[in-house]
């Protein structure tokens, strides 16, 4: 996994005009966190979600589905289904990289419906959320910023963004607003 985060990150660096190891260099390969969701039979499952509305913390998520199916990404103000691959992984992009891209990229919103008969599981491994020992600060990466581009966003730590996320919850709203500098 962590193989395939370096070659994510360079990728990432270079979409950016950055160096390629830039990503890396600034500690996103490290404090990589595994989490399993377990998504059990549902007896009404049209009435609730799995997972509410939201994007993922850190810097990008990669994520196995199991065959059941479920996962949601809202494009142009619609859900779309990701379907199931066998052995196709989804990368998703989160809050933070979107911070320090300042808005060139977007982390993507996301869902899970539940689909009834049979539970469900997702393998998810998190860049960046869990090293909150890290206390590096983390905003628009600078060699992106110029005159035409000023900072969107103000600096935060892992551990701060942590807290904040874990305070607001998955309650549909964006916590980047709470980064967000004033215009
Ligand atoms: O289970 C899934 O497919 C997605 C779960 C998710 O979005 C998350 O844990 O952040
Ligand atoms: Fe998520």
């Amino acid at each position: 996994m962590l193989n395939l985060g370096d070659v994510l990150f360079q990728l990432l660096s270079e979409a950016l005009g950055l160096r390629s190891n830039h990503l890396k260099e600034i500690g996103c390969l490290e404090g990589m966190d595994t989490a399993y969701n377990y998504y059990p039979v549902c007896p009404e499952p049209e009435l609730t979600l799995g997972a509410t509305q939201h994007t993922d913390t850190g810097f990008i998520t990669v994520l196995a589905q199991d065959d059941i199916g479920g996962l949601q990404v809202l494009h142009r103000n619609r859900w779309v289904d990701v379907p199931p691959m066998s052995q196709g992984l989804v990368v998703n992009l989160g809050t933070l990289l979107q911070v320090m891209s300042n808005d060139k990229f977007t982390s993507v919103e996301h869902r899970v419906v539940l689909k009834g008969a049979e539970p469900r599981v997702s393998a998810i491994s998190f860049f960046g959320i869990g090293y909150t020992l890290n206390t590096r600060l983390y905003g628009p990466v600078e060699e992106l910023l110029s005159e035409d581009n000023p900072p969107k966003y103000k600096k935060t730590t892992i551990k701060d963004l942590v807290a904040h996320a874990y305070k607001q919850g998955l309650d549909g709203t964006s916590f980047l607003h709470h980064l967000k500098l004033m215009d």
